[in-house]
């Protein structure tokens, strides 16, 4: 399913509208949506005889996000419910479609306030007795930061309820920024959104993910090649997606047909790192691991885990030697694929080491953790003969563009996907809502994961599954998307049997089992 900027929303309803779609009409559906939801919601979580003594709330700006809340308040009445409008401009300000909704509002007999009319205190009486807030406040035109009444109300709902009420918002909880998630000052929490068409970046994107709780996107007559005509490729990694990119395995299979990795990982101090990658590896399919790392670790890595075949690189006091390289190299002709990285370490070995593998390898190739921060010349990138995957976390983008980490979050969407395809490779921006794209220009939002994965080795984990879904897919792409997708939903069943403060990377390995049962 795609994801839209405020920009290209527009282009797709100003399309629709030209094909004969009446703007009246779109904003109907819209409006019908909502008022679905509303009672989803109202059915789910509020007890209640008559529908009728129910305080239904609606918010509405000026724009046509008040519109679709004017339009949606009349068809709950309608349907026998009592809502309540509370308007944050005078009637005669309103123009065209929402005008027109106002007027309908008023003949279905719908009780409405001025904010401005309003004090303070019986503003804040008429949200605390209401038992569903419906925010169309601000949608995907929200210009600057909030200001006039919607600020006001906005405070007032967050600076003087200690308990607020349920509230569904109308396309994106107003405040937050459709285009990139960043909040306008201060946006009203939702714990329900209602959005038109398709995603909005900011829904997805934190803060304002934070902000738009359950997500519901709503058909509302815009035609699905409208939305792939005027949108740019980004889509979101959801179950569904998940479901359809999970590789089909061969019964007669052997260990070679599900990938031999060459896992280039640990040193002296960091041997825990290695392991999980390679147990996330196995966990996650594929056939076999070889583990080249320094000579004096190689016995006891392969001591903690039976599954692993350990190669000892020649070393001196547990760096590896410039000399590996050319052992490395030999080696990989017997697998078809190298994942190096996890705890590495840094030291000069390992720069020459990972520099002679893009120089020389034509295999697939992921570069974590280590083995990207010893990365200087990027056009060794760029020139690698094979495909070639990236996992930086935003600390490690940051190193690699000379961008700020608040520069990469701000702007995480754009700045993975203009890389991947100055450098011709996968890449997987972690972090909260990891972004991977491709060279080509696709880019997927993943949707799984809790924040207990926010935690040491989990992003060794992450390499490991990549591996796997790589050497068991060919779209090198989809299946780091799909890796991604299976570490996040691992999470959440880990956090659901641990909680997210005592789930630690380990718990993501033994989740992925019924992450694969619930996918087949
Ligand atoms: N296909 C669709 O998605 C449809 C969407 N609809 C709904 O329309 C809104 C977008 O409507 P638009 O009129 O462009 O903008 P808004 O209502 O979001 O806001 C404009 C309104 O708000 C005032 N304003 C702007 N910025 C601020 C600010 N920082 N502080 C206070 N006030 C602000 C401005 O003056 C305008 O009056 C979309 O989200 C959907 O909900 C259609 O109805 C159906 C099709
Ligand atoms: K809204």
């Amino acid at each position: 399913m795609q994801v839209l900027t405020p920009e290209m929303m527009k282009k797709c309803d100003q399309a629709t509208i030209k094909a004969a779609y009446p703007e009246i009409l779109l904003m109907e559906s819209a409006a019908l949506a909502t008022a679905k939801m509303a009672e989803e919601i109202i059915e789910k979580e509020i007890s209640f005889e008559y529908k009728s003594e129910l305080k239904l709330s609606f918010l509405i700006g000026q724009g046509n996000n008040g519109g679709d809340g004017l339009a949606a308040a009349r068809i709950l009445k309608n349907w026998g419910y009592q809502p309540q409008i509370v308007l944050t401009c005078s009637p005669s300000e309103l123009s065209g479609v929402n005008a027109l909704n106002f007027k309908l509002a008023v003949l279905n007999k719908i009780e409405i306030y001025q904010f401005e009319q309003l004090k303070t205190k019986e503003f804040i009486s008429l949200i605390k007795q209401s038992d569903l807030i419906v925010d169309a406040l601000l949608g995907t035109g929200i210009k600057g930061q909030i200001r006039g009444s919607v600020k006001s109300i906005i405070t007032l709902i967050n600076q003087q309820l200690v308990k607020k009420p349920l509230t569904l918002a109308v396309d994106i909880p107003s405040g937050i920024i459709a285009a990139n998630g960043n909040l306008a000052g201060d946006a009203l929490k939702a714990d329900y959104t209602v959005t038109m068409a398709a995603y909005k970046r900011g829904l997805l994107l934190y803060p304002g993910k934070d902000y738009a709780g359950k997500i519901k996107v709503v058909e509302i007559g815009i035609q699905s090649e409208t939305i792939q005509e005027n949108s740019d490729q980004l889509k979101v990694f959801n179950q569904q997606e998940a479901k359809k990119s999970l590789p089909v395995r061969k019964n007669n299979s052997h260990k070679g047909s599900f990938g031999k990795l060459a896992l280039l990982a640990g040193s002296p101090g960091m041997t825990g790192a290695p392991i999980l990658t390679a147990k996330a590896a196995l966990k996650g399919g594929l056939g076999l691991v070889y583990l080249l790392t320094a000579a004096e670790i190689a016995e006891m890595t392969a001591a903690q885990l039976p599954e692993l075949v350990s190669v000892a690189l020649p070393s001196q006091a547990g760096l590896i030697k410039e000399t590996a390289a050319a052992k490395i190299l030999k080696f990989t002709e017997k697998v078809d694929l190298i994942a190096a990285g996890p705890g590495l370490g840094q030291d000069k070995g390992v720069k020459t080491l990972i520099e002679n593998i893009l120089k020389e390898s034509s295999l697939d190739l992921i570069l974590d953790a280590d083995a990207l921060n010893v990365i200087s010349d990027l056009e060794l990138l760029k020139n690698y003969k094979g495909k070639l995957t990236l996992t930086p976390h935003p600390g490690e983008m940051a190193a690699l563009t000379g961008l700020s980490i608040k520069e990469i979050n701000n702007n995480r969407i754009d700045i993975a996907r203009k890389f991947a395809q100055k450098y011709q490779l996968n890449l997987v921006l972690k972090g909260a809502a990891t972004i991977t794209a491709a060279p080509d220009g696709r880019a997927y939002i993943n949707l799984s994961g809790s924040n207990g994965l926010a935690t040491a080795g989990s992003g060794d984990v992450l390499t490991g599954l990549i591996a796997a879904l790589m050497a068991q897919e060919s779209d090198n792409f989809r299946a780091a998307a799909l890796a991604v997708y299976i570490h996040g939903r691992a999470g959440e069943f880990a956090a659901q049997a641990n909680s997210d403060y005592a789930m630690i990377a380990s718990d993501i390995i033994a989740n992925l089992k019924k992450v694969y049962q619930e996918l087949q």
